[in-house]
């Protein structure tokens, strides 16, 4: 709601369509006798102060004919939507449900009829179901149900290939609950908000059916039967006409732009980031204000999801220029989801929210969306565990790299090819100027994500990203790609965010490690420190469970026992201490992490102090 209230579009429909329903719920109740009130007398009257827009033919009043008629009016409008909602996600669901052959056959059809005038089909239907207001409805749901069927199957066509639904198929789950569990509550919400638009489609088709003498016929009226009625008058009193015309433009125009409001607003919400209410809690804890020469300066930053999903919870994170940073812990810790958010990749619905989020000294919720952009294009790169999610397929290399000098530092096609070459070159590309004509499938895996690097350095990066950018790689190439990326944090300067399952890896590439668990960070330490010397116990327990050369492979790898409860079920407390053999009723108790002097951080109420710091009297 608050999203529609900030555009004037927003706005002007929410009022149009709020009068609309008003005039529908109480319309019949106050002027619905009056509008009934036969008076032979003053039949045919032009507006006058009694009666606003006239008279008819009995001498009714038109005005309040008008107000008494917006609740059939707007009942009409809402069962032919009905019929063609149910009657189109029905046609675009069927394809998922039927063998592929019937289901081309279904696709084909509906093609067909989109193709064909809604009108037409709209009044063909009418007339074979029979004049009046049920022929009608139906013919306006039929004629709707096309467009709205076309929509289910392109939106269940982009979720059949995800891999929920793919393991599904595989569990040999039945078609038609493939269609219902997996493909349409994840399409429901486009649909949903392509009814709006629908709606006042259907208001105005029904109003044109009853126009022309094919919808609702007398002694019932709606209001494109009071625009027939009043067109006979047109050129004599046309305000007699007006009044229904006005009608029927309000709220259909206004279902119209609730609908393009209410689609604008979700289309604008990944990139929405909030400088949350935390301001106050920020303001009181230890390093409040911003990290002076930070790259990348964040607080308190929480991810939330509808139903109390909360992947990332109050994390904060301060990289400076060079420094490589590990993020580690258990699949689900939310790892990546604190690298979206930072990126500015959280998808809607999910809700980013932070007292402060600084990168190279600037604020992003406080810059407009242009400078916002431009500073995250050329400041940071992104480097995904699939180059290929990164890479568009339909594009030569060359070009998409070519893409950011052009969009954001305004370099001509040309000058642009050549730094895509460049850079392709500086990532140990061989033969670049051939490969930059290539498509990403002409490229191995390692050299894809060799040309994702590349696309970061096209800016000049202060902040690298990296989500497990190896671990689809073979073991040497993944070799190459680690030391590619050193080279780079090197070179250049940047400070660089690394994350991995991988604490071997992350040991050899960085310089401190931060320990996620359950959506905050549990330790931060110097990677010197993390094989010997952790001082929360899951970080112990992590790097217990790494095998090494040293591991006796006749017993059972360690593992930690139990498991990481899930972002919807965290309490409070510390979220480890269920499988922690060190917890106490204390920690029942939130730890805070504590920072000590050594630069080290531990959220825990009972840290695994070494021998060596115990002193010795
Ligand atoms: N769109 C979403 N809606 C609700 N929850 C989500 C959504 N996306 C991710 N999550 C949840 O957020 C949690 C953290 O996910 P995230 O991908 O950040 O974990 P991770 O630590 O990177 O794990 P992995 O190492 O397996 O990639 C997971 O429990 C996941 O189920």
């Amino acid at each position: 709601m608050r999203q529609l209230l900030r555009t004037a579009t927003g706005v002007i429909g929410l009022v149009l369509v709020t009068l609309t329903l008003v005039i529908a719920i109480i319309g019949p109740v106050i002027w619905g006798d009056e509008a009934e009130a036969v008076n032979a007398g003053a039949a045919l009257q032009g507006a006058s102060a009694e009666h606003w827009l006239g008279t008819d033919h009995l001498g009714r009043d038109i005005m309040a004919r008008v107000l008494a008629a917006g609740q059939f009016t707007v009942t009409l409008a809402f069962l032919a939507t009905a019929i063609g909602t149910v009657a189109g996600m029905v046609l675009g669901l069927l394809p998922v449900v039927l063998p592929r052959r019937l289901g081309r056959f279904v696709t084909s059809a509906v093609n067909a009829l989109v193709a064909f005038p809604s009108l037409l089909l709209a009044m063909f239907t009418a007339v074979v179901a029979g004049l009046g207001a049920r022929g009608a409805v139906l013919g306006i749901g039929v004629a709707f149900a096309p467009s709205i069927a076309r929509l289910t199957q392109t939106l269940a066509a982009s979720v059949a290939n995800a891999d929920y639904v793919a393991a599904a198929r595989l569990l040999r789950v039945p078609r038609w609950r493939i269609a219902t569990r997996h493909v349409m509550p994840n399409i429901a919400e486009p649909v949903i908000l392509n009814l709006t638009t629908v709606l006042g489609g259907s208001l105005v088709a029904m109003s044109g059916m009853s126009f022309l003498g094919l919808g609702v016929q007398p002694p019932s009226y709606d209001w494109g039967r009071l625009l027939f009625d009043g067109f006979a008058r047109i050129y004599v009193d046309p305000v007699v006409a007006i009044g229904p015309a006005v009608a029927i433009v309000a709220a259909g125009v206004g279902f119209n732009l609730i609908g393009e409001a209410l689609a604008r607003s979700v289309a604008r919400t990944p990139a929405r980031a909030k400088q949350g209410g935390r301001t106050a809690k920020a303001g009181k804890a230890a390093g409040s204000q911003p990290v002076e020469g930070a790259v990348l300066d964040v607080k308190d930053l929480t991810v939330t999801f509808p139903g109390a999903v909360t992947p990332v919870r109050g994390l904060s994170l301060t990289l400076m220029p060079g420094e490589i940073v590990g993020l580690v812990g258990e699949s689900g810790s939310g790892k990546s989801m604190t690298a979206n958010a930072v990126g500015g990749l959280v998808a809607y619905p999910g809700v980013v929210t932070s007292a402060r989020m600084r990168l190279c000294g600037e604020e992003l919720t406080e810059l407009g969306q242009a400078k916002r952009r431009k500073l995250m294009g050329t400041s940071m790169a992104m480097v995904f565990q699939d180059p290929m999610a990164s890479l568009n397929p339909a594009l030569k290399v060359g070009g998409q790299l070519s893409e950011v000098s052009i969009v954001h530092q305004g370099a001509g096609p040309k000058a642009a090819w050549d730094r895509a070459v460049d850079r392709l070159g500086h990532v140990h590309i061989p033969d670049p100027e051939k490969r930059a004509r290539q498509h990403p499938h002409e490229f191995s895996g390692g050299m894809r994500q060799r040309a994702v690097i590349a696309m970061g350095l096209m800016g000049t990066p202060r902040l690298l990203i990296a989500d497990e950018p190896t671990t689809a790689l073979d073991v040497t190439v993944q070799r190459q790609i680690l030391k590619l990326l050193r080279e780079v944090a090197d070179e250049t300067g940047a400070a660089a965010l690394f994350i991995s399952h991988d604490i071997a890896v992350v040991s050899e590439l960085c310089h401190r490690v931060m320990v996620m668990y359950a959506g905050n960070v549990v330790e931060e330490l110097p990677v010197a420190a993390l094989a010997t010397d952790a001082r929360h116990p899951y970080t112990r327990a992590l790097v217990a469970s790494l095998p090494d050369m040293e591991t006796d492979r006749d017993k059972p790898l360690a593992s930690i026992p139990g498991h990481q409860p899930s972002p919807a079920d965290v309490g409070a407390g510390c979220a480890f201490a269920a499988r922690c053999a060190l917890a106490t009723d204390k920690c029942a108790e939130s730890p805070p992490l504590d920072r000590t002097a050594d630069g080290r951080a531990v959220a825990c109420w009972h840290p695994v102090i070494s021998k060596a710091e115990v002193a010795v009297p």
